[in-house]
């Protein structure tokens, strides 16, 4: 029975819900689901911490982020289990999740000493000029259930050792990893009500955290449309609100691409974690002239693909994480074929024998996909691909860019100029040359452009930027008072 983590106690909930492995159906933990009581108990504490947290040195700050990276990289295996357990993901990709956290922690970590603002020379004689980062106050991160920790890690450790303190709402799919990652933080030393994690439905503590007026920066991670009523709702009262969201990425394949690679960046990115991924390939634009030969290679290596449990070693590809998902997913098969798309592979649920009593749905190619199409517009979160023909750069560039998303892109190619035109005009935050769509590092920036986000970013040291504000100051030292904004030659 998992519990709510408000102000340094684990509190009990009456009302709870099952979580479900959707691997086999089983029911392995209860989660609250909570009110906006709790929430407004979370920010009261959180109010109190924040005042003491911020006094902290920002070096001592980041010695609780030392100390959990080293307790998660303790426990790295038995994370990753339970991860897949929650989540489906196959194991390899669930220890690389946990791995990301472990990085961030680290990283993070490093920025308790640095945090760096800038000194300018002043207009005026004996004046200083500085600006620095200063906390925001109490902040809100909201994350979904395809990345329960990684997600989770790149929004509360920057936030943390910046000096704010957290109103953590996870998904109520994947409630296990924020329950052990608060353990870990308890277990590192972090002061009561620094972080302090409400489970529960999106639409109750969710909307609560949207509306408080105690909260001043909502950091959230999800779908379009529940990003879109948060941005309004945060509108109107002027509150800060970082937003990451969908994708409908693409893999360019040129004429004079190494196609065996192509076609593994393609499989790793297209059907890795089922296609969960905001970053997934969920379109291929390939040159007309290696089309057939790529098809062809891609429907070998989709026929070696094992499907399954993660926890088994030998899966590669994992269930989807419940049975509205698989409908969403399959209502995309059935309009793509009614679109008039081509199905080369796939488009069913699997439903038989070890797949009786999980979600799994089989890795699917559509051939003869025109760009307009809805399959090749809309975001499925699945393991759809769409092949789209091209005959030149300049239309693999504009095919690319013709969707309401931003986020990932990636081309395939030898020539070095085009690999200089891709990177300039592919309008995704996140390029990749011969390499698939996945597979982002945590010290570099996250997020993208269009519907993806709305200009602020994840990781990196950008992601202090959410959670800080800039405070700019002047020490005069001269004993006088000088005047700004005059003539300085009256100052003399
Ligand atoms: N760009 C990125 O960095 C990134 C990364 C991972 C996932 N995603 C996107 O996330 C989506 C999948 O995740 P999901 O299904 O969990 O998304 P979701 O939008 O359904 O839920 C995300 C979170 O928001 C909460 N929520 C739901 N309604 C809310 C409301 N009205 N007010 C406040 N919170 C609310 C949910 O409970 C959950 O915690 C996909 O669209 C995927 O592309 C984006
Ligand atoms: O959302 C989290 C993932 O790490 C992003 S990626 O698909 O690996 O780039």
């Amino acid at each position: 029975m998992l519990e709510n983590y408000i102000d340094g106690k684990w509190k009990g909930h009456s009302t709870l819900t099952d979580v479900i492995n959707p691997a086999n159906g089983e029911i392995i933990a209860k989660v609250p689901l909570s009110s906006e009581k709790e929430v407004d108990e979370a920010v009261q504490a959180a109010k109190i911490a924040q005042k003491q947290w911020a006094k902290v040195p920002a070096p001592q700050r980041a010695e609780v982020l030392y100390k959990v990276g080293n307790i998660m990289k303790e426990r790295k295996e038995e994370l990753a289990r339970l991860l897949t357990l929650e989540n489906g993901k196959v194991i390899e990709e669930a220890r690389g999740e946990v791995q990301e956290g472990i990085d961030m922690a680290f990283y993070m970590a490093g920025e308790g000493r640095r945090l760096f603002g800038q000194t300018t020379p002043a207009e005026l004689k004996d004046k200083f000029a500085m600006s620095i980062r200063v906390p925001v106050g109490v902040v809100a991160i909201v994350t979904p259930w395809n990345f329960p920790i990684a997600i989770a890690t790149w929004k509360s450790f920057p936030a943390i050792v910046a000096g704010n303190a957290v109103i953590w709402k996870p998904a109520t799919e994947t409630p296990i990893m924020a329950y052990e990652l608060a353990k870990i933080f308890e277990e590192a030393g972090l002061p009561k009500g620094v972080l302090n994690v409400v489970f529960g439905k999106g639409s109750i503590v969710g909307e609560a955290i949207v509306q408080h007026p105690d909260i001043q920066v909502v950091s959230f991670t999800g779908s379009n449309e529940v990003g879109r009523t948060i941005a309004s709702e945060c509108g109107r009262q002027l509150k800060k609100v970082s937003l990451e969201m969908g994708g409908k990425n693409a893999v360019i394949v040129m004429d004079d691409a190494d196609l065996d690679l192509a076609v593994d960046g393609i499989i790793w990115s297209a059907f890795g974690t089922s296609g969960q991924r905001c970053t997934a390939c969920s379109r291929v634009i390939v040159h007309k002239d290696v089309q057939k030969e790529l098809e062809k290679r891609l429907l070998e290596k989709m026929e070696q693909l094992t499907i399954g449990n993660g926890l088994d070693e030998q899966v590669k590809v994992g269930p989807i994480i419940n049975q509205s998902s698989l409908e969403k997913i399959h209502g995309y098969v059935e309009l793509g074929k009614r679109e008039g798309a081509k199905l080369l592979a796939g488009g069913f649920p699997l439903t038989e024998n070890e797949y009786k009593y999980g979600w799994f749905y089989a890795p699917t190619l559509f051939t003869n996909v025109h760009p307009n199409m809805r399959i090749a517009q809309e975001e499925i979160f699945g393991p759809v691909v769409s092949i789209i023909s091209v005959s030149s750069l300049e239309e693999a560039i504009e095919v690319n860019n013709q969707v309401s998303y931003g986020l990932s892109s990636s081309i395939f190619t030898r020539d070095v100029n085009r690999v200089f035109k891709a990177q300039r005009d592919l309008d995704t935050g996140i390029v990749y040359v011969n390499a698939g769509t996945i597979g982002a590092e945590i010290h570099l920036p996250f997020g993208g452009t269009k519907g993806t986000g709305n200009g602020h970013r994840d990781s990196g040291v950008q992601a202090l930027d959410v959670f800080t504000e800039w405070r700019t100051v002047y020490v005069d030292y001269s004993g006088k008072l000088q005047r700004a904004q005059i003539d300085i030659e009256s100052n003399e």
